[in-house]
C-alpha cells in the first residue's frame, strides 16, 4: 500500500482543536526536547499529537518506528488508544507504546542467549516482588555477611530505596569486579541472589532493566538494531526516569541520531524514593542537546481550581510560571474544602450521604469521582465500605492485588481488555466499540498483513462465529465462579496465548502473560460471585459502578470531576517532614487530580496536623474555607 504522507507545513492536529504556541514549537523541533509543563498541561495529548505528526508527514517513514515509554501499564494503553484515534492503523502501526519494565523485559527475554553468561538468568525466570519488609530482613542478613568495615555503611541503606538508588545506581559489569563499598557488596549480592540462589532465576523490575543494559553494551549489534528501528524515543513522565531506566537510555542512544522527547513535571516527582533521578531533566538536556519547552495551560481544572495549584505549585519551585486555565467552572460553590470531623465514624458518614447526594443533584457517575489516600488504602477500604454501603454506594481498592498485578494495571492491561470486549459481545448483542476493538485485535493476531481484505473477511466470520457461540454459552448459564473461568477460558483459547505473546511486545517470551492470565482469572470469579447476570459481572469486573480509590501514586496521570483526599494528618503523612519537597509534590498531585472540586478530610480522630501544618498553611493562603462537619 502507498502512504500519503502531509507536508509538515500542512499538517493540523487531530481530535484537538489546537495546540498552544510552545507546543508547537515542540513538535516541529527536529531534534531531542523536553516538555516541562504542569498538570492538566496535555502532556500525554502533546505524545500523540506529535506521534501522529511525526508519522503522517513521512518525517518518520517505514520501516522506521516510534518507541513511546510511560511508566504505568495504563499511561502506555492510554498513550497508544490516543494515537489510533488520531491517526490510521497505516500510519499508527509504527508507533510502539510500551511501559519501560516490559520493553527491557522484553529485550532480555528475546536476546536471552546473548547476555554474557555470567549474568545471564535461568529460562524461564520468575519476577519478584519486595516488600519493605522482606528488604529490609534482606539487608539485614547482608550486613551480617558483609566484611566488617561495610557493615555500617549497609546499615545506612533504607529498604524503601535500596532498589532504586543503591542497585539501580550501579551498572552490572562483566566480569564483575571485587566489591569496594558497603553498597557494592549489597548490589552484587542482590543480584547474585536473584540470578543464581534458585531455580529458577527470582528478578526484580530493576534487575532486568539492568540486565537489558548489559545485554546492548555486550552486543553492539543488537544496541545498532534497536537505533535502526526507533530513530525516534518518546518518554512520558520523564521526571520519573530512575537512575537505571536513564543509564539504559544514555547507555543505548548517547551518541547515536535517535531523537528524545521527554514531557513531565518536576513538580510531581514522587518517585525519589524508588530511585528517580533529581536531575532527569537536566541530563537530557546536557547528554542529547535537549531543547527544554515550557507549556503555559491547563486543560483539566477550572480556574478556581488552577489558583490554588499555583499557590502549591509555587511553594515546590518558586519559578513556577503562571498558567492559563481552558476549562470553565461547573459547578455552585467552593471547589475546594478542607473537612474537619470529630471522629472517623461521622467522617465516614458524611462522606458517604454526600457522595450520594453530590451524585444525584448533579447527574453524575461513580467513576467521577476518587478517593485519594497516602498510603494504607485497605484500611479505608475497611472503614468506607459499611458507610457507603448504607448510601447505595461502592468503593472499589484500585491499588489492590489480583494476585501478582495490581488491579488497576490488570484493567489496562492488553489482553485483560480483549477478554472484556469479547465477553461484552457474548453477554449483548451488539457493542460497536467492543466489536471494532476486538476484529482489529484478531486481525492483528491472526498476522494479517494490511491491506488483506480477503483474509481480514475470514478472521471476521470467525471471530463471529465464536462469539455466538460463546452468547449461547452465557445465555444458557448463570454466572459462577466455576462458569467465569470456563467462559474466559474459552476466550483465551480462541485468542491463543501464543498468538498474544508474539504480537504484544509487553508479553515477550516471559511470565507476565500468565500472571495476567492469573488475575483475569481470579478478578472474574470475584465478580461472578452474587450478581444475576453476565452484564453485571462485567461492570462489577471493569468497576463501572464503583467509586475508586487509590493512592495517590496511582493517581498519577489520572483526573476525575471531583476528590476527596482522605487522611491529611500527621498519622497518614508519618514520615513527612516540614520543607520535604517529595511530600509536597504528592499532595500537588493530589490536588491537580480534580477537574471541579477538591475536598481535604481530617479526621481529629486519626492523628494530629503538626508535621502537615504547611499543607493546611497553603490551603489557607490559598483561601481554602474549612467547615466543620
Ligand atoms: N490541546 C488540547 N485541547 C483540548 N483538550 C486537551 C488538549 N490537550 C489535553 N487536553 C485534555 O486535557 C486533559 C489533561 O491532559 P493530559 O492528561 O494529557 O495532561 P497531562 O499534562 O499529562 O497532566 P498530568 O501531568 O496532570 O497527568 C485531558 O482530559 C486531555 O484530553
Amino acid at each position: 500500500m502507498t502512504l500519503r504522507f502531509t507536508a509538515p507545513d500542512d499538517w493540523r492536529p487531530r481530535g484537538i482543536d489546537a495546540l498552544e504556541p510552545a507546543a508547537w514549537t515542540a513538535l516541529r523541533h527536529p531534534g531531542s526536547t523536553s516538555v516541562v509543563a504542569g498538570p492538566g498541561a496535555g502532556k500525554t495529548e502533546f505524545l500523540a499529537q506529535k506521534a501522529t505528526y511525526l508519522l503522517e508527514t513521512g518525517l518518520c517513514r517505514p520501516p522506521f518506528q516510534i518507541l513511546a515509554i510511560s511508566f504505568k501499564g495504563d499511561a502506555a494503553g492510554n498513550l497508544a488508544d490516543r494515537v489510533k484515534q488520531r491517526c490510521p492503523a497505516e500510519f499508527s502501526d509504527r508507533f510502539t507504546s510500551i511501559t519501560f519494565d516490559a520493553f527491557t523485559k522484553n529485550l532480555v527475554d528475546r536476546f536471552h542467549t546473548a547476555i554474557p553468561a555470567e549474568w545471564r538468568p535461568t529460562k524461564p525466570y520468575e519476577i519478584a516482588f519486595w516488600d519493605y519488609k522482606s528488604t529490609n530482613y534482606w539487608l539485614t542478613r547482608a550486613r551480617l555477611a558483609a566484611p566488617e568495615p561495610w557493615k555500617a555503611e549497609i546499615e545506612e541503606i533504607g529498604p524503601s530505596s535500596f532498589e532504586g538508588r543503591t542497585v539501580g545506581a550501579r551498572r552490572m559489569l562483566v566480569p564483575h569486579p571485587e566489591p569496594r563499598s558497603g553498597a557494592e557488596f549489597a548490589t552484587t549480592r542482590w543480584w547474585s541472589e536473584q540470578r543464581g540462589a534458585g531455580d529458577p532465576s527470582n528478578l526484580t523490575f530493576v534487575t532486568l532493566n539492568r540486565m537489558a543494559e548489559l545485554l546492548l553494551r555486550s552486543n553492539p549489534q543488537i544496541a545498532n538494531a534497536l537505533r535502526a528501528t526507533y530513530p525516534f524515543i518518546f518518554v512520558d513522565e520523564f521526571q520519573d526516569t530512575t537512575f537505571a531506566q536513564y543509564d539504559f537510555l544514555y547507555s543505548v542512544f548517547r551518541g547515536s541520531s535517535a531523537v528524545i522527547t521527554g514531557v513531565g513535571d518536576d513538580k510531581q516527582r514522587i518517585m525519589g524514593w524508588a530511585g528517580a533521578r533529581p536531575d532527569a531533566f537536566a541530563r537530557l538536556e546536557a547528554d542529547f542537546h535537549a531543547l527544554r519547552v515550557p507549556l503555559l495551560f491547563n486543560f483539566r481544572s477550572s480556574p478556581d481550581l488552577v489558583a490554588i495549584q499555583h499557590v502549591v505549585a509555587r511553594a515546590l519551585d518558586p519559578s513556577s510560571p503562571q498558567v492559563v486555565a481552558k476549562t470553565g467552572k461547573l459547578i455552585d460553590g467552593d471547589v475546594a474544602q478542607i473537612w474537619n470531623s470529630p471522629t472517623c465514624a461521622q467522617e465516614t458518614r458524611h462522606l458517604a450521604t454526600w457522595l450520594a447526594s453530590d451524585m444525584t443533584r448533579r447527574g453524575r457517575r461513580p467513576r467521577d469521582y476518587a478517593i485519594l489516600v497516602k498510603q494504607k488504602a485497605e484500611a479505608v477500604d475497611t472503614e468506607l465500605r459499611a458507610p457507603m454501603a448504607a448510601s447505595g454506594l461502592r468503593i472499589r481498592n484500585e491499588s489492590a492485588l489480583v494476585g501478582k498485578v495490581p488491579l488497576q494495571d490488570l484493567l489496562s492491561d492488553s489482553l485483560c481488555r480483549l477478554v472484556v470486549a469479547a465477553l461484552r459481545l457474548g453477554s449483548v448483542q451488539r457493542s460497536p466499540a467492543a466489536w471494532q476493538y476486538l476484529s482489529a485485535a484478531v486481525s492483528a493476531l491472526r498476522a494479517i498483513p494490511p491491506g488483506d481484505d480477503a483474509a481480514d473477511a475470514r478472521a471476521e466470520a470467525a471471530l463471529s462465529r465464536f462469539l455466538a457461540g460463546l452468547r449461547k454459552d452465557m445465555t444458557e448459564t448463570a454466572p459462577s465462579a466455576e462458569a467465569a473461568v470456563n467462559i474466559a477460558e474459552a476466550v483465551l483459547t480462541f485468542l491463543d496465548p501464543a498468538a498474544v505473546q508474539r504480537t504484544y511486545v509487553e508479553y515477550g517470551a516471559g511470565s507476565l502473560l500468565e500472571i495476567v492470565v492469573e488475575g483475569v482469572l481470579q478478578h472474574l470469579m470475584a465478580s461472578a460471585t452474587g450478581v444475576s447476570t453476565w452484564s453485571e459481572c462485567l461492570d462489577a469486573f471493569e468497576g463501572l459502578d464503583q467509586i475508586p480509590l487509590m493512592t495517590v501514586h496511582k493517581s498519577k496521570g489520572l483526573e476525575y470531576d471531583t476528590i476527596v483526599f482522605m487522611g491529611l494528618d500527621d498519622q497518614a503523612w508519618w514520615a513527612h517532614k516540614p520543607g520535604d519537597k517529595e511530600g509536597l509534590a504528592a499532595f500537588f498531585v493530589a490536588l491537580s487530580r480534580a477537574k471541579q472540586r477538591a475536598i481535604f478530610a481530617f479526621c481529629q480522630q486519626r492523628g494530629q496536623r503538626s508535621k502537615v501544618a504547611e499543607l493546611y498553611a497553603l490551603l489557607g493562603q490559598a483561601g481554602v474555607p474549612e467547615i466543620s462537619i
